[in-house]
Order: structure tokens, then C-alpha cells, then sequence
């Protein structure tokens, strides 16, 4: 299933990104809503938009001032598609000063919490909502004088007009963020956007996200034989589901033991996969091929593209044993295309099954979560009838233990984390956490020794460091403030029990500005 196909089947909303901290966000509360949206740049043209047929277009907030010499803008054109518009912060600066109204720099900033009276009836400020809301702010700049057509339905002391509406064009803008849970009633606010601005369905539900994808799956292969890169986690399983549900025996999965899997997991993932689901399985022992060939790889990226190709190679050679199947399904989420760095995006590091595959390969792609966030495919297992098991595992990256081990990855390496990392799983299931973390695990720096004293003995050996974040869809994340007794748990029983480790940090670093893994 392409995004161009859901486009065309579902109402659309295109968020504009000016290097808003929130543009994800803002698309997330559009979804949950139940209407289907996507992130652009800013620099995509009025033309561009309008043959994407959108529902509506928002237009995020920034960090910039529209005032600066190269403050991100819209290309005029989006005013005049009659596609109804909402500016957000930055946007609404936009809004008001692309349309002949004034935005000033105050003396002081309004950060925070603001109290907010609604001044006017509009779509936004519909009646039935409440005089005086409590609202979150972000911005120094301010809209001083609402272009010619615009009520202004809002205000709040430091911002007189902080919602502006022109109901006949259907163009809007708020000066605060309704999309953060601080605002009272920012999802309402949006919602009255999406229904009554801009008339969208909310037609975007787990049942119709299900029965698209199966058909465009069916649509597709034909009768086709299809392989699936089966990795146990929720992305892989919830897409073999999917697909099964679709087109049945046709397909058969493939697991691959890289050697660089976690402890026990090829057992699990075999075991839990065959109990639940009736699908055949094959299951590829490959270590050695991974190991050899990342001998003497140190760079992150070079090791995600050896990564990525072996599990390619590895795949035409499952799939010339199955009549030749030239599909390839894959558990591939709309994060990872972003992150791996669309012409809209930086680069952040390529994810294996993206921006990772080598470029002779032969298959077909069959991505049905492509466009789906995380937690959208959780609910899609859930639909699907998978069980807990499956569907809330906490992800675990395709290259494995190989950007874990902080420098060249060799099978000493991999079983030494592969015990830390045991034990860091072990203690927080006792702790009853695993569910409350979105990720928890070890992290070898095998090039960085540290002096140590164990027995009055001197030691010399190899530092581990336990990372554990809770995020909603790993696109940010923030360190997890485990208890203080737990840490000192794992840190005494990887010490302890794993030779060669002999001292353990915790990693305090959110994403922004780290990311979750390491490399
Ligand atoms: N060991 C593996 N064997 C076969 N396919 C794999 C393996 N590891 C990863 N893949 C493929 O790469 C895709 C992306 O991996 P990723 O880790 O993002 O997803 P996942 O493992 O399915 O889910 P999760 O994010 O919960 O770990 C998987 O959906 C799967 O198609
Ligand atoms: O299948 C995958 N192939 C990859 O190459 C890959 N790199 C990172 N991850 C997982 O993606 C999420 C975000 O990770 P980062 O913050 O490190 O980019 C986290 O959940 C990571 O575990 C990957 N998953
Ligand atoms: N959050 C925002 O979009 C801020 C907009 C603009 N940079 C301001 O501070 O006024
Ligand atoms: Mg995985």
C-alpha cells in the first residue's frame, strides 16, 4: 500500500512542518481524530498540495521569527486552493501576516500557561465551549492586527489575538498549541477544525486501516508467492497478520538469527509465533555470515548497510526455495521512513529495512504499516487478534546487539552484551516495569576500558551502560527515571556475573538530543 493510495481513500490533512518541535505530535492528534495525516516540508509548492487533494492543510508552529530575513514561509498559493487552513503558533503568525495582517515582537515572551476568553463566536470557539480555557503558549512574537475577513474569537492578556477565524474562507489560526495535553480542550479545538472547518470523516479507524490494507495487499501480489522478513517483533508480526489475513497460504515467513539477537529469543519468537499463528515459518540460522562480514566495520552506518544487505541476501536465497517469490513483506513504520532520512527529512541514521537495503535487490516491497505509527499498529494487532505477547513487546531494532556493541561487533562481544542485556530485562520484568518503558536495555563500549578494583584485585575492563526511555512512538524519548535500587541491581549482577564488565552507567539523555540506540 503506497500513501498515495490512502490519500485518495481517505480524507487527508497535510501538516506543514516550519521545524516545529510539535509537527509529529500535531499529526498524531489528527489520526487520533480519526482522519489520516501526513507531514510536509514547507517547501512543497501551492501545486504540489492541491494535487494531493487534501481535506485541510495546518500549518505547524517554528522556532524562527516570521520577521527574519530567512524566516521558513508558504508558498501564497495554499490561501487560495480553497483547502481550509489552520496556522498554529508560527502558522498563525503566517496566516496573519501572508494575509495582510501585522505580527510584532513583544517585549517579553508568553511561555507556558496562559488563561484564554473567548471573545466571539466562531467555528473554533464554537458556543458550547467554556468562557475562560487554560492554554499552553510557546512564542515572543504576536499577532497584533488580524487580516481583513478575520474575527478574532480568543484572547488572552499578554496576546489580544490569539484565535483568529475567517469562517468564509475557512482559514484559522491559534496563537497557542492545542495539540499539547496542557491545552484544556485543544483536541476539541481540532476536531471542530477537521468536522465543522474543514468537513472531514472521521473515517480513519483500526477496521478501515484493516480492510484497506487487505485489499490493497491482495491487490498487490495477485496470487503471487510472499515471503515475510519475520523478526518477532510487532511490526513484523502485526504485518504477517495483516497479510495473512489477506492472501492466506501464499505466504510464508522468515526468521533470521543474526547472532546478534537477544538471549533466548530465537526459541521465543519460533515458539510464540507457531502457537499463534498458523503461518509457516522458516527459520535461518546465519550468524556466522553477519559476524564475518562485519569484520572490521566500526562506522554505524556502514554497519547498518552490511546489516540491511545480508538480511536481503539472505531472503532471495529463502525465497528461490519458495517458487520464486518476489515479494517481500516487510514490518516496515512511518518513523522509520522518516528517520532514514525522506527528501523531506535529515538523515538520522539508516534503518535497516529502508534506507539500509542494498540497491540490486530484487523483491517488491509490501509494507502495509508504512504510513502507521506505533502505536496504531499496536491497535491493529489487537484487532487482528494477536495476543499481549506480541503486541506489546518492546521493539528491538533489526540490526540487534550490532549497534549496541559501541565499536567492531565480533561474537565475544555480542555473548558479553547479550548477558548484561539479560540481566537488565530480567531485573526490570521482576520490578514489574516492562510495560511502562518503552525500551530497556545494555549498551557494550567494547573499545573503552576503565580501571576497577574487584577483590583487591585491579581490574581493567569494559564499560556497560543500561538505557531505558519511555516514548509514545520513538520519534522523542525521554531517559526513564528508574528507581535507584533497581539500578543498583542490574549495575551489582552485571558486575558480578559477566566477566570483562567492570563498571555500568546509566544513560541520561532524551532524544532530542540523543537517539534511542546508540549507533
Ligand atoms: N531477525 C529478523 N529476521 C527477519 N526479519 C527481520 C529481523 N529483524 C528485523 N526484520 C525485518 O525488519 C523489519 C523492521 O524491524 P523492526 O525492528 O523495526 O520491526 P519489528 O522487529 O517487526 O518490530 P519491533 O519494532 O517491535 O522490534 C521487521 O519488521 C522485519 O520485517
Ligand atoms: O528495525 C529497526 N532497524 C533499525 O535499523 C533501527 N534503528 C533503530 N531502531 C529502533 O527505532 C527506534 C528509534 O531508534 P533511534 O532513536 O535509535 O533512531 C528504536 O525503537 C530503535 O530500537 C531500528 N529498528
Ligand atoms: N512555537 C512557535 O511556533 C513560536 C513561533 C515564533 N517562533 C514565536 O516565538 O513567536
Ligand atoms: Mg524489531
Amino acid at each position: 500500500m503506497t500513501i498515495t493510495e490512502l490519500e485518495q481513500d481517505f480524507d487527508t490533512v497535510l501538516v506543514v512542518d516550519f521545524g516545529a518541535q510539535y509537527a509529529q505530535l500535531i499529526a498524531r492528534r489528527v489520526r487520533e481524530a480519526h482522519v489520516f495525516s501526513e507531514i510536509v516540508p514547507h517547501t512543497i509548492t501551492a501545486a504540489e498540495i492541491a494535487e494531493r487533494r487534501p481535506s485541510a492543510i495546518i500549518l505547524s508552529g517554528g522556532p524562527k521569527s516570521v520577521h527574519v530575513e530567512d524566516a521558513p514561509s508558504i508558498d501564497a498559493g495554499v490561501y487560495e486552493l480553497g483547502v481550509p487552513v489552520l496556522g498554529i503558533c508560527y502558522g498563525a503568525q503566517l496566516v496573519a501576516r501572508d494575509l495582510g495582517g501585522e505580527v510584532s515582537r513583544t517585549d517579553r515572551g508568553e511561555y507556558g500557561r496562559a488563561e484564554l476568553t473567548r471573545t466571539g463566536h466562531g467555528v473554533l470557539m464554537a458556543d458550547d465551549e467554556p468562557e475562560q480555557l487554560t492554554v499552553w503558549m510557546s512564542h515572543f512574537d504576536t499577532i497584533t492586527k488580524a487580516p481583513e475577513g478575520f474575527a478574532v474569537t480568543g484572547s488572552t492578556g499578554a496576546t489580544p489575538a490569539a484565535v483568529i477565524e475567517d469562517a468564509e474562507r475557512r482559514i484559522f489560526g491559534v496563537q497557542y498549541h492545542p495539540e499539547v495535553v496542557h491545552s484544556q480542550h485543544g483536541q476539541d479545538l481540532l476536531k471542530r477544525f477537521l468536522y465543522d472547518g474543514a468537513g472531514c470523516r472521521p473515517s480513519w479507524t483500526m477496521t478501515s486501516i484493516i480492510e484497506h490494507e487487505v485489499d490493497a495487499v491482495r491487490r498487490q501480489v495477485g496470487d503471487a508467492r510472499v515471503i515475510c522478513a519475520l523478526s518477532g517483533g510487532v511490526d513484523s508480526a502485526v504485518a504477517a497478520a495483516l497479510v495473512h489475513k489477506a492472501i492466506g497460504h501464499q505466504l510464508t515467513c522468515v526468521y533470521v538469527d543474526t547472532g546478534l539477537m537477544r538471549e533466548g529469543e530465537s526459541d521465543q519468537v519460533v515458539e510464540t509465533f507457531q502457537r499463534n499463528l498458523q503461518i509457516e515459518l522458516q527459520h535461518v540460522r546465519a550468524a556466522d555470515r553477519f559476524f564475518e562480514r562485519l569484520a572490521g566495520v566500526l562506522d554505524p552506518e556502514e554497519k547498518r548497510k552490511a546489516i540491511g544487505e545480508q538480511f536481503i541476501r539472505i531472503f532471495e536465497e529463502a525465497a528461490g526455495g519458495i517458487e520464486d517469490a518476489k515479494f517481500l513483506v516487510q514490518g516496515t513504520l512511518y518513523p522509520d521512513v522518516i528517520e532514514s532520512g525522506t527528501p523531506d527529512a535529515a538523515k538520522i541514521k539508516s534503518h535497516h529495512n529502508v534506507g539500509g537495503l542494498p540497491e540490486d535487490m530484487d523483491f517488491e516491497l509490501v509494507e502495509p504499516l508504512r504510513a502507521l505509527f506505533k502505536d496504531e499498529v499496536r491497535r491493529v494487532g489487537t484487532e487482528l487478534g494477536l495476543p499481549e505477547e506480541i503486541v506489546w513487546r518492546q521493539p528491538f531494532p533489526g540490526p540487534g546487539l550490532g549497534v549496541r556493541i559501541i565499536g567492531e561487533v565480533t561474537p565475544e562481544r555480542a555473548d558479553l552484551l547479550r548477558k548484561a542485556d539479560a540481566i537488565v530485562r530480567e531485573e526490570v520484568k521482576r520490578a514489574d516495569l516492562e510495560r511502562d518503558i518503552w525500551q530497556v536495555f545494555a549498551v557494550l563500549l567494547a573499545d573503552v576500558r576503565s580501571v576497577g578494583v574487584m577483590g583487591d584485585e585491579r581490574t581493567y575492563g569494559h564499560p556497560v551502560v543500561i538505557r531505558a526511555v519511555t516514548s509514545d512512538d520513538a520519534m522523542t524519548a525521554d531517559w526513564a527515571r528508574l528507581p535507584y535500587d533497581l539500578l543498583e541491581r542490574m549495575s551489582n549482577r552485571i558486575i558480578n556475573e559477566v566477566p570483562g564488565i567492570n563498571r555500568v552507567a546509566y544513560d541520561v539523555t532524551s532524544k532530542p538530543p540523543g537517539t534511542i540506540e546508540w549507533e
